[in-house]
Formats: C-alpha cells, sequence, structure tokens
C-alpha cells in the first residue's frame, strides 16, 4: 500500500517536473537578457513571440491536467474492478481482507492510494460518502483505553475545547478510529456526523458532503457576455475536471415543466425536513445560539509574537483581541509553515494573513538591506478587483507605522503603464493583485520577474475560487514563475474537498489545515437569519422591490445587497429600481473601474443604501454593517451562496438573507439543505406597487431587457441541471424574457446559438 502511493507520487512529481522544467529552463535567459538590456524585453526566449510564449504555458497546463485526469480515471477503474473482484471472490465478507496475500485491494484502500497522492494524511474527509463502508463501533462504544490510544491530532496552539479544529494534515486520526460515519438509511436522509475533536466526540449532520460544484463565477475580466457563469466552453472544460470520475453526484435533471409537479413528493420530504429545523430554529432558540456565537477570543494581539509597531497600528483600528481565526491560525503562519484556513466569512481572515505578510516583509528586509531594487516579498492573490483594493486599503492601515514598508495593488481594468509607473516610484515590499494582471506583468516584464525572486510568502485569499477551473490556469502559471523556497498560505471561507485536492499546486504537502468551522459544523454566521422565499419569474421583481420596501420600514439605518445571476440582469434591477425611486448604486462587470471603485467606497461608507450587484461583489468585501442580503434566482453554487450571503452578519454582528427562487429552482435547497434556512411567509402585493413596478420596468431600455435576456439564457445554459434540457430552458427563458417586459425573445445570433447548443430549439429565435 504505502509503495503503490509513493510510487503514485513519484509520478505526479515526474509529471509536474516535466511541466515545470522547461519554464525554469527558460526563465534563466531571460533574466540575462533583462540584465543585459537593462529595460523589459518584448521578445522572449526562443526567438518566441509574446502569444508563442503564452500558447506554450496553455499547452503545458492542459497537457499537465490531462495527465491528471487520466491518473484519476485510472485510479478510480481500478477500484471499481477491484471491489468487482472482491464480491465475486467473497473477499467483502471476509473479516479482514488484508491477511489474504491475494486477496484484492479494498476499495477503501484504492481511496486512500487516491487522497495520498494529493495530501498524504489529512484527506480522510475528502473521501465521497460512498467510498467505503466505514462502519465502525459507536463513539460512544470507544473504551477508554482506545480513545488513549488514539493520538491527538496536531492542534495548532490554540484552545482545543473551542469549536473549531486545526488539524495538521500529516499527523491524522488512525483509520480504525471513525472520523465520520454515513446513516446508510436513504442518500437524501440528513446524515449523523460523528467526529473526534481531541478527546471530545461531537454528533453532527453531516449533509455538507455534497458535489463538487463548477463554480465559473468570474473574475471582473472573466464575466462573459453570456452571464456570469463563464463561456458554454468554458463550462465544457469544468465538466472535465476531476469530480467526474470521483464525485458521486446525483443528477437532477428537469425534463419538463411539468417535472415540478412529479418532484413534489420530494419536495414534501423537503419541506418537512425544513418544517423540523424551523421548529429548532424558532426565533428564540436561534437568538440563544447566535448569542453564544463569539468571534472575539481573550488573546490579545501583544502575545502573538508581532511586531510592536503592527500591535499599535492594530490597537489604532481598534483591533487588541484576537478573533478565533487569527488566534488559530497566527502562530502556525508565523512558524513559517505552509496552511490551509477555512473560517467563516466576516472573523477576519484578512488580518489573519495580513500580519504573517508584514511580519515576512520584516524579516526579511533586516536580514538583507542593501538591494538597489526592493524586492517583493509578500504577494496577495484576490480573484476581484475590488477585493485586491480593498485589501491593499487594510495592509496600509496595519503598515501606518512602519516606515519604508509599502503596499501596491495591481488590478485589471486600469492602465498597464500607470502600473509600471507606480511600482517604480513607490517601491513595496507586499504586492495585492487579481491573477490576470499580474501575469501580464510577469510575462510581460522581465525586470517584474526578477523582483518577484525575493518572494517569500504568497497568499491566496478566497483560495477556492482560485483554484477553481476559471482561475487554475493562471494560478499555475503564476505559481510555476515564483521561487519554489517560499512560504503559502491559502485562506478562504468554503473549502470544497475538490479543491483541498488540488491545494498541493501551492501548498507544501506536510501544510497544516486550520479549519475553525470544523467538519459538519454551520458553515454559516450564526447571527444571519436566513430565509427563502418561492415565487414564480413574473413577480421577482415584483417581490424585490416590495422586500426592500418592507426592510426600509423595518431598519432606519438600512444597508442592502441585491445579487443578480449576471451583470445584464444587475443593470436591469439598478434601472428599474432607480425608476422606482430607490436609493440605489450598482457594480458589476460591464461597468468601468473607476466607476466600480468610486461606487465601492461610496458603499462602503454610507448607510440608507442599496447596492445591486453581480458575483464580482459575493467574496471578501467588508462592507461594514449591511442589514440585509437579498439574492435573486440560484447561485453558481452552494459555495457562492454562502459567499454572497457573508456579506452581512460579519464582525459578529446580526443579519439578514433572503433567497429569491422560481419554482423550478427550488431543487437548489437541496444543496444547502444543511444551512437553517426557514421558508418565508408568501407577500401579498400591493395592486397600486405592483402598477408602479410594471411601469418602471416599462421605462427600461428594450437594448437592456435583451441583453439581460441573453445573459439569463447564458447563465442557466451553463447549469447542469437546466441547461442539459434546452426546450425546457427555452420555456423558461421566455417566461423570464415576459417577467422583464418583453413581448418575445430577442433573437441570437446563428454562431451563439449553436455555440450554445440552442440551435433549432423551439422558442429560440435565431437573427437572420
Ligand atoms: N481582531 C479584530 N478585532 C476587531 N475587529 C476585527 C478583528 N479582525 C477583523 N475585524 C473586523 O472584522 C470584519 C471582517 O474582517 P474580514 O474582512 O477580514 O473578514 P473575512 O473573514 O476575510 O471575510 P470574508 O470571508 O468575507 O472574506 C472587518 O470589519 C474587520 O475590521
Amino acid at each position: 500500500m504505502a509503495s503503490s502511493s509513493s510510487l503514485l507520487f513519484l509520478l505526479l512529481r515526474k509529471d509536474r517536473s516535466a511541466a515545470l522544467g522547461p519554464r525554469r529552463l527558460l526563465l534563466l535567459p531571460l533574466l540575462s537578457q533583462s540584465r543585459s538590456m537593462g529595460g523589459g524585453p518584448r521578445t522572449f526566449p526562443g526567438g518566441l513571440n509574446k502569444w508563442q510564449y503564452k500558447r506554450m504555458h496553455e499547452k503545458l497546463a492542459r497537457e499537465k491536467e490531462r495527465k491528471l485526469l487520466q491518473q484519476e480515471k485510472q485510479l478510480y477503474l481500478a477500484r471499481l474492478r477491484s471491489e468487482i473482484r472482491a464480491k465475486l471472490a467473497g473477499a467483502a465478507d471476509s473479516p479482514d481482507p488484508s491477511t489474504s496475500a491475494f486477496a484484492p485491494m479494498s476499495s477503501k484502500d484504492h481511496i486512500k492510494a487516491l487522497a495520498d497522492r494529493f495530501m498524504k494524511g489529512g484527506a480522510e474527509d475528502l473521501w465521497n460518502e460512498d467510498d467505503g463502508p466505514l462502519k465502525s463501533p459507536s463513539p460512544r462504544g470507544i473504551l477508554a483505553k482506545d480513545r488513549a490510544r488514539v493520538k491527538k491530532p496536531f492542534l495548532a496552539s490554540f484552545d482545543q475545547k473551542r469549536p473549531y479544529s486545526a488539524v495538521a494534515s500529516r499527523e491524522m486520526r488512525p483509520r480504525s478510529q471513525p472520523r465520520w460515519r454515513r446513516n446508510s438509511s436513504s442518500e437524501e436522509d440528513s446524515d449523523v456526523d460523528c467526529s473526534f475533536e481531541g478527546d471530545t466526540v461531537t454528533k453532527r449532520d453531516s449533509s455538507r458532503f455534497l458535489k463538487f460544484g463548477s463554480r465559473n463565477e468570474e473574475e471582473d475580466d472573466k464575466e462573459s457576455d453570456f452571464g456570469g457563469r463563464g463561456s458554454p466552453r468554458k463550462k465544457m472544460l469544468s465538466s472535465a475536471a476531476l469530480r467526474n470520475c470521483d464525485a458521486k453526484k446525483e443528477r437532477r435533471v428537469l425534463r419538463s415543466l411539468d417535472d415540478t409537479n412529479d418532484v413534489s413528493s420530494k419536495f414534501c420530504e423537503l419541506r418537512d425536513e425544513l418544517k423540523k429545523k424551523r421548529e429548532l430554529m424558532g426565533s428564540q432558540k436561534w437568538q440563544n445560539e447566535a448569542k453564544e456565537e463569539c468571534v472575539l477570543t481573550k488573546k490579545r494581539f501583544d502575545e502573538c509574537g508581532i511586531s510592536p509597531l503592527t500591535v499599535t497600528a492594530l490597537a489604532d483600528a481598534g483591533y487588541v483581541r484576537t478573533t478565533v481565526v487569527q488566534e488559530a491560525a497566527l502562530p502556525v503562519c508565523l512558524e513559517g509553515k505552509d496552511v490551509l484556513v477555512k473560517a467563516k466569512t466576516g472573523t477576519g481572515k484578512s488580518a489573519a494573513f495580513l500580519l504573517p505578510a508584514i511580519e515576512a516583509v520584516l524579516k526579511a528586509t533586516c536580514n538583507n538591506t542593501n538591494q538597489r531594487v526592493s524586492p517583493i516579498i509578500a504577494l496577495i492573490v484576490c480573484p476581484t478587483r475590488e477585493l485586491a483594493i480593498q485589501v491593499a486599503a487594510e495592509a496600509n492601515v496595519l503598515l501606518k507605522y512602519h516606515e519604508g514598508i509599502g503596499v501596491q495593488s495591481l488590478v485589471g481594468g486600469t492602465r498597464f503603464k500607470l502600473d509600471l509607473k507606480r511600482l517604480e516610484s513607490n517601491p513595496c515590499q507586499i504586492l495585492v493583485a487579481t491573477p490576470g494582471r499580474l501575469l501580464d506583468h510577469i510575462e510581460n516584464k522581465s525586470g517584474f520577474s526578477v523582483r518577484l525572486m525575493g518572494l517569500k510568502l504568497l497568499i491566496l485569499d478566497e483560495a477556492d475560487h482560485l483554484l477553481d477551473l476559471g482561475f487554475r490556469k493562471d494560478i499555475e502559471k503564476i505559481v510555476d514563475s515564483l521561487p519554489r523556497h517560499r512560504q503559502s498560505l491559502m485562506f478562504s471561507a468554503t473549502m470544497p474537498k475538490e479543491v483541498r485536492r488540488v491545494s498541493q499546486l501551492v501548498l507544501k504537502r506536510d501544510h497544516v489545515f486550520v479549519d475553525t468551522v470544523g467538519l459538519g459544523g454551520l458553515e454559516t454566521p450564526a447571527k444571519i437569519l436566513q430565509s427563502y422565499l418561492v415565487v414564480p419569474h413574473e413577480l421577482h421583481f415584483h417581490l424585490v422591490h416590495h422586500i426592500l420596501q418592507e426592510h426600509i420600514m423595518q431598519e432606519v439605518d438600512y444597508k442592502v445587497i441585491v445579487f443578480c445571476t449576471t451583470a445584464m440582469v444587475t443593470e436591469f434591477m439598478f434601472i428599474m429600481l432607480r425608476e422606482l425611486k430607490m436609493n440605489v448604486r450598482e457594480i458589476h462587470s460591464r461597468k468601468p473601474q473607476l466607476y466600480r471603485t468610486r461606487i465601492s467606497d461610496e458603499f462602503r461608507e454610507s448607510k440608507r443604501l442599496i447596492l445591486v450587484t453581480s458575483d464580482v461583489s459575493a467574496r471578501g468585501m467588508n462592507y461594514p454593517d449591511v442589514t440585509l442580503v437579498v439574492q435573486v434566482g440560484i447561485p453558481s453554487d452552494r459555495e457562492q451562496y454562502i459567499h454572497r450571503l457573508g456579506r452581512t452578519g460579519r464582525d459578529g454582528k446580526y443579519g439578514k438573507g433572503i433567497l429569491l427562487l422560481a419554482p423550478w429552482e427550488q431543487y437548489f435547497l437541496d444543496e444547502i439543505k444543511d444551512l437553517p434556512l426557514e421558508k418565508s411567509q408568501p407577500r401579498e402585493l400591493d395592486p397600486y406597487m405592483k402598477q408602479k413596478v410594471e411601469d418602471s420596468i416599462g421605462k427600461v431600455d428594450t437594448s437592456i431587457k435583451e441583453a439581460a435576456y441573453h445573459a439569463w439564457l447564458g447563465y442557466y445554459n451553463s447549469m447542469s441541471e437546466i441547461g442539459r434540457d434546452k426546450t425546457t430552458l427555452a420555456e423558461l427563458a421566455n417566461r423570464f424574457c415576459h417577467s422583464i417586459g418583453l413581448e418575445k425573445p430577442p433573437a441570437l445570433y446563428r454562431k451563439t446559438a449553436l455555440k450554445m447548443g440552442l440551435k433549432d430549439i423551439p422558442g429560440i429565435r435565431i437573427r437572420k
């Protein structure tokens, strides 16, 4: 077993070094060329031009991905074959198959080998629900002496009794002990999860072992013409992800509109389940539970081993005690280890990675004082422009008393030359960047690559999103151009197991996993009251207006974010609400960067304002005191729901979240069934207000409505649940079309329809 996993590891290393090799070789001449020429070359080694050079890297990345995929497939097939053989040979009944020299490898061992390949120890929680019979004696039944034998997982130096655990992947629970156990009664049932945390055994709902949704939510530059979820081509790529071979996701395809009735029994089940949850969640109980969730700990920053100047700056900003994630992550990060951190939204992850970044700079600068051009010591990569700007601003606050340490941001949507000027005139040791623009600098300015040679610390904020297929290639290229001897940190509020599997692209194999949520723990802040509403498309816009009005009446200092599915639907919603004289602003990828930054700053400072936005504001944005988050339509996946919701209830405050779905979109509730969502009471719409909304919809320009229809179609076409049934999709799109006041659906270009698989589909009109 050990030899097979080490063989796999060797294979992988070989594959990786094959992909890295040419890049490294190419970098040397590139550097020497830049030194001799003095400026940044526009030609590339081997006489390649920029595009050839770019294509060569893309090809390398494609090959690497293909090889990984193939290996994964082989392993999975081998596992299936072995399982069949085991059954035929009656080995399944054998109490200990491993005792027979000829016994086939068990499925569990195969999965272990698979996990070993990625993470060595600590990968047990990456397994799929169905992988192997993890039957084991009830944890209650475990004898004290057995418990004593269970080596405590390596915990980062913080209080283990807290509801989180920091687990070093190198020292994991012995496999003989149950980490979690599925309730075998039914796939749909909420599972009971038993997990050890230190010495304690906790029972939890483990229904969050869910699918690997493809998250092609765009970074600013990636929001496609056809909605925010990336182009159909991107989607095709994502469907080739590892999950096809490994994740066992139950498909829910809507064959026709009538299917919504056919699955009513399923919904009944769901309703019952939710009713039970509602009872549990009775508002009194919710408040009590919420009160218990405390973000701050007793540990003070001056006890954390960070520079006194930083402690003073922190105190100026009102930070005296650490938050849960800061207490857990800081010691391991400051030790210089590679760390993967998962913590709920709004719990202070930014400071948890900025403080180690500052310490890394202090350490590096005192070791090396006479450099002509200051190297970049810490690089922070963020998925969106606003987030990068926000993180840079927070770094500046923490650097208040550190003279000579600079921070800069590199984001798309600004002029490349201006970036260069800024970088030259204000040298910085901490750089915050979005992947696209960063790669532009790496590939086009060799002087910049030289500055990156001194890098000590790489940080990926919203790491699961950055390692998702929309960004992964860019991240791989960036990582390939950085020194190998560095520390790497990855942070996010969500960490799907598939992302953990590929985290080795960035992290060392013996990295530490700090999880302040805990296996099976509630992934959303307890202080957010979550609910959902199901109404037909035709009433969505009326209802959004109604909900906003209701909220404004309840909250004097309201501050609301309305998330829409795509940039163009966002634009439509914004204009409609503006026509209704509401105090609204908009941010989405179709707006110029200067405008976006201005609105973002305005919203941060303001009260009594509504921000209508696409997913560009979903992750990381810290707008204080948001009182309500409304999500209109299905989010691209469970993770996106959690991040959008997390714009409220930050920093230990209370908040509200409402998810608005059309009847056919209810299947999404299954993805978040472990989250405490209540069904909201249907609202009575005032006929007068209804007419007012109709009038305002009528005032929106037809070209915007048409673009919104196209974007809507593109967004839902990329969702596997509905995108495969094109006829139903076209019907639903037509309903949406009526809801925005268009009489008939606007025509698509033939080429676009072909690309989207919508040619010759009834209800889809093609441009002559
Ligand atoms: N130690 C602290 N004491 C007081 N407030 C803090 C502390 N650390 C962070 N905060 C505040 O908590 C809020 C949320 O912080 P931050 O934006 O870092 O959260 P996050 O975990 O990164 O959220 P997300 O998952 O959405 O990215 C901010 O307003 C920040 O100022």
